[in-house]
């Protein structure tokens, strides 16, 4: 069988996949460069939860890596299932759930993919701070419209795309505050939330909701916020 990382088709920037293979090994360290993903994981949990009640669902989430989201969706009673294109995060989340006691499903498999072979059988898709990393972010946005069941939750965030979000998210973050390695993120690719919307309705999902993820440097906290200009979330449904 192919492997599906080695596709040539595929919608997966290679360079993305190694700069986050690289740093595979620290997912869990709540103290490395994925500290900022494990401080919004209790703000996007709650908002998931209270938007779609996630005890009982059956729940995809899309580019999990090491399964921060994915786990705690679990532990809230949700069926999970992780899926992602890098191998080493993958296999950290595995390991990371033999401590944990998580019940994730993980796969190697693309979302196009795993649309093609389960289409509308989730409740729940989310995917979360993934599509500022791909070539084609419109088409991760159909297949997870394809995948989500009619009536279900459809959760992106991502990073909106201004001068304020490239100086905090590029400028602020990556060389000013060091929460991230330097070239974590490319400017290019990100999105606007009109942009996501709108792919989004071209795929029948509909927006129903919006939050802005906002990070106050000197409280050193993230809060939720209707402030969408730099990190935000959209929700979104699938019609019946
Ligand atoms: C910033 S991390 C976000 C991880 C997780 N969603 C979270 O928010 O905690 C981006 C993830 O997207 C994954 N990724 C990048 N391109 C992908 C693709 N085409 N398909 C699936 N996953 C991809 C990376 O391997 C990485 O795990």
């Amino acid at each position: 069988m192919a492997n599906p990382v080695e596709s040539v088709n595929l919608n997966v920037d290679q360079a993305e996949l190694q700069k986050f293979a690289e740093l595979a090994h620290k997912w869990w360290d709540k103290n490395s460069e994925f500290k900022p993903l494990h401080e919004i994981n209790p703000l996007r949990l709650g908002y998931i939860d209270e938007h779609a009640s996630l005890a009982g669902k059956r729940v995809l989430d899309v580019g999990c890596g090491g399964g921060i989201l994915s786990e705690s969706m679990s532990e809230r009673g949700a069926e999970v299932t992780g899926i992602d294109l890098g191998e080493k995060a993958l296999k950290v989340a595995q390991l990371h759930q033999y401590e944990s006691g998580a019940k994730v499903e993980y796969r190697l498999i693309s979302v196009e993919d795993l649309a093609k072979e389960v289409p509308e059988s989730f409740d729940v898709v989310t995917c979360m701070e993934m599509l500022e990393h791909v070539p084609d972010p419109a088409a991760i946005v159909r297949a997870c419209a394809a995948l989500v069941k009619p009536g279900g939750k459809v959760f992106f965030s991502t990073l909106n795309r201004n001068p304020k979000a490239y100086l905090f998210a590029v400028v602020g973050a990556e060389y000013v505050l060091n929460l991230l390695p330097r070239g974590t993120h490319e400017y290019e690719k990100f999105i606007k939330p009109s942009e996501l919307a709108s792919w989004a309705r071209q795929a029948g999902l509909e927006t129903v909701g919006t939050k802005g993820m906002g990070y106050n440097p000197l409280t050193k906290n993230y809060k939720l916020n209707d402030d969408v200009s730099v990190n935000y979330i959209l929700q979104t449904v699938k019609s019946v």
